[in-house]
């Protein structure tokens, strides 16, 4: 399991790591050295762009250890005739100097070189990137070379993952010390490349931190899935789903479907349609009723094709005053974000509720811009599950599931998911685990990995696919599931 931090966090893994002596500086920019090294043949010419802070003196190191290897190295300090260095970047300079350096304002558009070094800003930024930086980062993707971010894609804001202007688009990005939470998540993975990390020796205290766990393999609690053989389908749980409204009963039977294929020992559809049908050819094992005459289940799914009419909300109203686990998605946040009554109510629920908002449904939420939330997802997140006493799921790139004392990352999955029925297969495999008897947590993150998990073997198997379907997830969700469960490699 490896873990993200927030820039507070950072900032004092990197003061006690300072004031107990160790030289980050020039263990960052060895370690960047290193790593271009290993990629680059000493024949080609390097241009590395210092910033003014100590992301820039990173950058001055690694130009140092590459020119005493042997490499050709351009340095462009842009802001250097504006302000000083200070500090151990101060240091960086004047090594680089020493060591025969040179720096200039500006480089050479058509120069040929090998990679490019972005050590302009790290986690000290905090705003969008102006003027020279702009038109910098402008002409660095123009000059389309392999690009290392040292830290973070200057540009991209490290605590967030928003990038509210120009940013550098790395090929890689060598994360130091521990990587920023904002690299995992929303603008900023179309920016950070292959994700790598320096830990600089140093083995954080992590008392007095705040570690999020970054899901890029199948999490352990998937074990607690594991069944025991005096076991009935009563041992695995139920699930009823509403929705599946006119014109929408296949949101219903994706997530119906998904409940199916990891494990759920009973799914049943309440659907609102007027003329339902009455089977699932496709999946003959769930239950299909009109809403008013479903069986109560363990796990109530409020939202696959509901629809905003008066059926859907008396449907959803009945279903925050049930004594049920709940997880609420789609037009169900639609119709909470319109009706305050409803929100209360939820508010005052004593059992579970699980939220699995995207972006927009989450701004509707909390009464602002779609743009809002993705400028904070880390903030938006935490936000709706303290409001709402639930455990959250902000989904789209680098989903984040939060309940209102910790913060998971996702980190599987990726653009081919995003068509129509995503949402409902995740919400089926969600309350599928959840009914097994997990608790809500472990549910949401096994299921969001587990989605985007299968998105990745599907596109492995045929690299190139642009999109794969729900049904496809669905499908692949048994396999991929039955691997989680293996007992780790020794
Ligand atoms: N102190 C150390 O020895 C270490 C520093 N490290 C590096 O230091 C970085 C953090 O350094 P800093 O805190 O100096 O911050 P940065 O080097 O990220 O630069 C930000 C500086 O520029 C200013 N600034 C912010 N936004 C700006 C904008 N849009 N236009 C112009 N100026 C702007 C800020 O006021 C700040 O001083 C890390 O990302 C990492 O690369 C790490 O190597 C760990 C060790
Ligand atoms: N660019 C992306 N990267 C990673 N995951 C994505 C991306 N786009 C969509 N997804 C995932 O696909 C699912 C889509 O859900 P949603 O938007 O609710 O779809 P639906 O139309 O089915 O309601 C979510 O789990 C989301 O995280
Ligand atoms: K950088």
């Amino acid at each position: 399991m490896s873990f993200a931090y927030s820039v507070t966090d950072l900032r004092r893994i990197e003061r006690e790591a300072l004031a107990g002596g160790l030289p980050l500086m020039e263990r960052a920019g060895r370690a960047a050295a290193d790593f271009l090294g290993r990629r680059l043949g000493r024949d080609r010419k390097i241009l590395i762009l210092a910033g003014p802070g100590n992301n820039g003196g990173d950058a001055l190191v690694t130009a140092r250890y590459l020119f005493q290897a042997g490499y050709l190295v351009e340095v462009v300090t842009p802001a250097l005739a504006q302000r000083p260095y200070s500090g151990d970047a101060e240091r960086a300079w004047l090594g680089w100097l020493a060591a025969g350096g040179q720096a200039a304002a500006d480089f050479d558009q058509t120069g040929d070189y090998g990679a490019v070094v972005d050590g302009l800003f790290g986690i000290g930024l905090d705003r969008p990137l102006t003027g020279e930086y702009v038109r910098l980062v402008e002409r660095i993707d123009q000059l389309n070379r392999p690009v290392l971010a040292l830290d973070v894609p200057s540009g991209v804001l490290a605590d967030s993952g928003a990038v509210p202007g120009a940013a550098i688009r790395a090929n890689w990005t060598l994360a130091m010390l521990a990587p920023s939470r904002g690299l995992f998540t929303g603008a900023a993975l179309d920016r950070v490349g292959e994700l790598h990390c320096a830990t600089l020796g140093v083995e954080p205290d992590q008392r007095g931190l705040h570690p999020l766990p970054v899901l890029a393999q199948a999490p352990e609690t998937c074990r607690r899935l594991l069944r025991r053989q005096d076991s009935h389908k009563g041992s695995y749980g139920s699930v009823q789903i509403l929705g599946g409204n006119d014109g929408m009963v296949g949101a219903a039977l994706l997530a119906g479907r998904a409940a199916v294929a990891v494990g759920c020992g009973r799914v049943s559809l309440g659907l609102l349609a007027r003329n339902p049908p009455s089977v699932d050819p496709l999946q003959p094992e769930l239950m299909l009723h009109g809403p008013g005459l479903l069986p109560a289940g363990d796990i109530a799914v409020v939202g696959p094709g509901l629809g905003q009419d008066a059926t859907a909300r008396r449907v959803l109203a009945e279903r925050i005053e049930a004594p049920q686990s709940l997880l609420l998605d789609a037009d169900a946040l639609n119709l909470l974000a319109k009706q305050p009554a409803l929100r209360t109510a939820l508010r005052q629920r004593q059992a579970p509720t699980l939220l699995t908002p995207h972006p927009t449904e989450a701004a509707r939420l909390l009464d602002c811009a779609t743009a809002e939330v993705q400028a904070q997802r880390f903030e938006a997140v935490q936000k709706l599950a303290e409001t709402f006493a639930a455990i959250v799921v902000l989904k789209g790139a680098g989903s984040l599931i939060a309940s209102r004392e910790t913060c998971a990352i996702n980190h599987s999955g990726g653009p081919a998911l995003a068509n129509a029925g995503q949402g409902d297969a995740l919400a089926g495999l969600l309350a599928g685990l959840w009914a097994q008897g997990l608790a809500a947590f472990e549910a949401a993150t096994i299921a969001v990995w587990l989605h985007g998990r299968c998105c990745d073997t599907l596109l492995a198997r045929q690299p190139g696919r642009l999109a794969v379907s729900a049904s496809a997830i669905i499908a692949e969700s048994v396999e991929q599931l039955g691997l989680a469960l293996e007992p780790p490699a020794s």
